[in-house]
C-alpha cells in the first residue's frame, strides 16, 4: 500500500509527490522547519496527509529538545535556538505547522491533538524522553486511525454506487493524500475491488494536475480503468451519459455542510445538479469543522501565480499577465448529495447531522480553532 508519510529515527520521510509520476523519491526532513517547508511547496499534499506530516513533525521537534537539540526548530525567524526548553519547542512547532496551509482544517485537527497529548503528558509530570516517546506514538496512532477511517469511509461510499458504475473524480483523493487507501479514491478503489466498478473519469485538475499526475499514477498501479479529462470535458461527458455519479473529497467542512475542496470542485457539483447525476463529497471527522456555521468562514489558500503562467519550469503566459489563484473553491451543502463519513452516510440537512454528531464525539474542537487561526487565514 502507498503510504506518503514514514517517521523513522527521528526523521520525517516525504514521498516527494511534486516528482511524480517520473520519479518516486522520498524527502528526508530533519527539522520542523524543512517539515513545515515540505508541507507549504507540496511535497506533501492532501488534507489527511499533511495533518499526519505535522503531527509527526511535532514529535521530530519534542524528540529533538529530549536530545537537548531545540527541537531541530534551528532556523532564524523566530524559532527556538539549541537547548531551547520543551514547552518553547512543541509550542513554536506547533505554530509554525499551523501556518503552513490555511483551509486543511485537517492540520490544524492534528496538531490539536498533538498539543492536548502533550498538555496531558506534562500535567502528569512526564519528562522530556517520556513526552517526545508519547507524542511520537500520538502521531503514528493519528496516521492508523485515518487508514482505519479511509477503509470504513470506501465500505459506506461504494454501497452507494449502482452495479458497472462510471464515477468522475477531481484532485487526488488517495492513498497519496491520506493514511492509506483514500477518500473518495479510497472508495473508487473498493468499489473495484468489490466489482462494482466500471470507469474513472479524472480530471487533470489545473493548476498542479494532481488528478493526472497523482490519481493516473495511483489507478494505473491498480489496474483501475480510467481515462483522464482536462477540467473542461466534464460538461461534454456528463451530457453524454458517461457519469454516474461524482466523488470527490474535502479540505473542511462547515457546520451547514458547505464544503472546501480543490478549486473545480464547485463546477463540478454545479455541473452534476444540471445533469442530474448524484454529487458525493467523502471525507474522515477531522475534515469537519463545526465551529464555522457556514463556508463563508472556511480560510481559502491563495497560492503562487507561477502555478498558472506555467508548469516544470516552461512559461506559457505572457510575462506580467495578472493571476488568481485559489487553490480551494466552496460548494454548497445544496449541491452535495450526500457526506460519506467514517462515521457513517450523512444527508441533508447537514446542519442537523453534523450537530448530532459533534455534540456527541467531539470534546477537542474549540482546541483545532485555535491552531486554525493561523497567520494568511
Ligand atoms: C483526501 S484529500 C481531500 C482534499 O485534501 C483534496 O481533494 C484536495 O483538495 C487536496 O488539495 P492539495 O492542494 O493537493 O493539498
Amino acid at each position: 500500500m502507498i503510504r506518503p508519510v514514514r517517521y523513522e529515527g527521528g526523521v520525517v520521510h516525504l514521498l516527494d509527490q511534486r516528482r511524480l509520476p517520473a520519479e518516486e523519491r522520498w524527502q528526508a526532513c530533519r527539522s520542523v522547519e524543512e517539515v513545515a517547508r515540505a508541507i507549504e511547496t507540496m511535497v506533501v499534499r492532501g488534507a489527511p496527509a499533511i495533518g499526519i506530516a505535522a503531527a509527526f513533525g511535532v514529535a521530530l521537534a519534542a524528540a529533538g529538545a529530549a536530545r537537548g537539540r531545540g527541537g531541530g526548530a534551528l532556523e532564524p525567524g523566530g524559532t527556538p535556538g539549541e537547548g531551547a526548553g520543551l514547552e518553547e519547542v512543541v509550542e513554536t512547532a506547533l505554530r509554525r505547522l499551523a501556518a503552513t496551509r490555511p483551509t486543511a482544517v485537517n492540520l490544524h485537527w492534528a496538531l490539536a491533538r498533538m498539543e492536548g497529548r502533550y498538555r496531558q503528558m506534562r500535567s502528569a509530570g512526564a519528562g522530556p524522553d517520556q513526552v517526545a516517546a508519547a507524542l511520537e506514538a500520538e502521531a503514528r496512532a493519528i496516521q492508523e486511525e485515518d487508514l482505519a477511517m479511509c477503509l470504513r469511509m470506501a465500505e459506506h461510499g461504494a454501497a452507494l454506487l449502482p452495479e458497472g458504475a462510471q464515477v468522475l473524480t477531481h484532485c487526488n483523493t488517495g492513498a497519496l493524500a491520506t493514511g492509506g487507501h483514500g477518500t473518495a479514491l479510497g472508495v473508487i478503489r473498493t468499489a473495484w475491488r468489490q466489482g462494482r466498478l466500471r470507469h474513472v473519469w479524472v480530471d487533470e485538475t489545473r493548476p498542479v494536475l494532481q488528478g493526472a499526475r497523482l490519481t493516473a499514477w495511483e489507478l494505473q498501479k491498480e489496474g483501475i480503468p480510467h481515462t483522464l479529462i482536462v477540467d473542461g470535458a466534464a460538461a461534454a461527458v456528463m451530457a453524454a451519459g458517461r457519469v454516474d455519479a461524482v466523488l470527490v473529497g474535502a479540505d473542511r467542512i462547515a457546520a451547514n455542510g458547505d464544503t472546501a475542496n480543490k478549486i473545480g470542485t464547485r463546477m463540478l457539483a454545479v455541473l452534476a445538479r444540471h445533469h442530474g447525476i448524484p454529487f458525493y463529497v467523502v471525507a474522515p471527522w477531522s475534515t469537519v469543522d463545526p465551529s464555522l456555521p457556514s463556508g463563508d468562514g472556511i480560510p481559502i489558500e491563495e497560492r503562487n501565480p507561477e502555478e498558472v503562467t506555467g508548469f516544470g519550469g516552461v512559461r506559457w503566459a505572457p510575462a506580467g499577465t495578472p493571476v488568481f489563484n485559489p487553490a480551494f473553491d466552496v460548494t454548497p451543502a445544496s449541491l452535495i448529495t450526500a457526506i460519506v463519513t467514517d462515521r457513517g452516510i450523512l444527508r441533508p440537512p447537514y446542519i442537523e447531522a453534523i450537530a448530532a454528531r459533534a455534540r456527541r464525539d467531539e470534546p477537542g474542537r474549540g482546541e483545532a480553532a485555535r491552531w486554525g487561526r493561523s497567520p494568511g487565514c
